[in-house]
């Protein structure tokens, strides 16, 4: 458990064994070397209270070698272990996952503020990659082409990178580790994981587990920091030479700063950035499937996904009778803490995530857009709520215009004609997802085409899966994480041999 005990625990457990609080190097609970620790306001505290309820070692740039040495070690005797038993392994740490949900679905509410069921919600989306990779460790597979000259045999083996390290976000913390680890152990690569400050909990949780579930000490190792030394620690990890491979979930800005220093030694590297995705909803859409799907959408978290709708563009038709039922829908929606059994959002995760809200709201209020219900924060027992919001009359200089907003604020444009919105679309810089309603197949088909996104929704608001290949294009980045083949060979390289054979008339 750690240093935690000096906290009063907010939530009871079944299972307490599940509750750590140091950092995890090859198999053991560890303190950073200087001792320090952290549960800065807004990093390690319940969102729902404001409440600090447990504390994390502060690593840095000195703890990073003896992480890495171990991952390597490790790598050394997990490459060689047969793709059969890995995935055993992960398909254990699946069953173990699943088993404690309800442990697991608690700590999530009490580290990111989402309601219990969207936890379930995470747990369930996140062991489809435990499961999934468990499939995919034994199929990977080279090939075998047809020589040029008759006496040569040309052929391709796979083989694991070596030890990766994954950066990654607090908005779906189960996910994003469930999607790069369950695909780099597959693989046959070691890993070790830099948690966001605001949710290391969950992810020491699953780290005891895949230890529970067989895989050898240093398979997946965890060190957790603050705000202040994630650079400094992201920065040794990405330049240390024995880690081969860095996947990156979060901002475009950081993004590039990873791409950057990773640049310096060639290190591939896979990077999930952020979004500013549209929804196109024409006329002829099944207005009650848009309503539902792009309402869970927009709400999950309360706004805080990468691939949630940023701007509504609806046609002139539907738009006024769009936008009055989204009102009342929106009206209907109860913010309060997450394990409150009538909670239907709960707050956002941060309280820079409250200012960005506010500071985009009003800045879209004094350049004259409307705001139609919501625009304030919450005050409420001390936790970082933010009124769902809905606002129209957004125009190009407003900053709501071209931000994610990662909040439960909606933006409505009006639209006329398809090119018209497919151009207004596409008028940014990021291409992660887009979504698109309409029952005319032709022009499902074209926007399919023609919207700029790596993921496109049709007639749906949900396509994250398994089995979806997930990343975006332009400024969100590049590479796949799930999906057939695509993921696992993120961590892969291919090795070509070619043969002379000879007494082969
Ligand atoms: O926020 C980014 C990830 C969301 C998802 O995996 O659906």
């Amino acid at each position: 458990m750690g240093s935690a005990q000096k906290y009063e625990l907010p939530f009871k457990l079944n299972n307490p064994d599940l509750l750590h609080s140091l950092s995890f190097v090859h198999g053991e609970w560890k303190k950073s070397k200087s001792g320090k620790t952290f549960e800065v306001v807004g990093e390690l505290h319940d969102p729902g209270t404001g409440k600090a309820w447990t504390e994390c070692p502060t690593n840095d740039a000195s703890d990073v070698d003896e992480a890495v040495q171990s991952s390597q070690r490790c790598f050394e005797k997990y490459k060689n272990i047969s793709p059969r038993a890995r995935a055993q392994m992960l398909f254990k740490w699946d069953s173990l996952i699943r088993e404690n949900k309800e442990d697991i679905a608690t700590i999530l509410v009490y580290e990111t503020g989402k309601p219990r069921a969207e936890a379930y919600g995470e747990i369930e989306y996140s062991t489809g990659f435990t499961w999934w990779f468990a499939g995919e460790a034994e199929r990977i597979q080279g090939s075998v082409f047809t020589p040029a000259l008759p006496d040569r045999r040309v052929f391709t083996i796979k083989q694991p990178l070596g030890v990766a390290a994954a950066l990654v976000p607090w908005n779906f913390p189960i996910a994003m580790i469930l999607r790069k680890a369950g695909a780099a152990l597959a693989a046959g690569c070691t890993m070790i994981v830099k948690p966001s400050p605001e949710t290391p909990i969950t992810i020491l949780t699953l780290a005891y587990l895949a230890d529970k579930a067989g895989f050898p000490k240093g398979a997946l190792n965890v060190l957790t920091t603050d705000l202040e030394k994630t650079p400094e620690l992201s920065e040794a990890l990405c330049r240390h030479g024995l880690v081969k491979k860095v996947s990156f979930t979060g901002s475009t800005r950081v993004g590039k700063l990873v791409a950057k220093i990773c640049s310096d030694n060639l290190k591939k590297v896979t990077l999930e950035l952020g979004g500013n995705c549209p929804v196109l909803i024409f006329d002829d859409a099944n207005i009650d499937q848009a309503m539902g799907q792009i309402f869970a959408l927009k709400y999950r978290h309360a706004g805080q996904a990468c691939i949630t709708a940023n701007r509504i563009y609806v046609q002139s038709a539907i738009f006024d009778k769009f936008l009055e039922r989204w009102n009342a829908e929106t009206q209907k929606i109860v913010v309060g803490h997450g394990a409150d059994k009538e909670t239907t959002m709960g707050p956002v995760t941060t309280p820079r995530g409250i200012e960005k809200a506010l500071a985009l709201v009003n800045d879209a209020k004094s350049k004259g857009a409307k705001i139609h219900t919501g625009g304030n924060k919450i005050s409420k027992n001390g936790g970082y709520f933010f009124e769902p919001t809905v606002i129209t009359g957004v125009t190009p200089d407003m900053d709501i215009a071209s931000e994610e907003i990662f909040a439960p604020v909606c933006t409505f444009l009006k639209f006329d004609t398809e090119d018209e919105v497919v151009k207004a679309a596409n008028n940014t810089s990021m291409g992660l997802a887009s979504y698109c309603f309409t029952k005319n197949v032709d022009r499902l088909w074209r926007l399919f085409e023609n919207l700029e996104a790596g993921m496109i929704g049709l007639n749906t608001g949900n396509s994250s899966a398994a089995e979806s290949p997930f990343g975006g294009i332009k400024q969100s980045g590049y590479g796949k994480e799930s999906g057939k083949d695509v993921a696992v060979a993120e961590y892969l390289i291919t090795k070509t041999g070619t043969f002379t054979l000879e007494g082969q008339s």
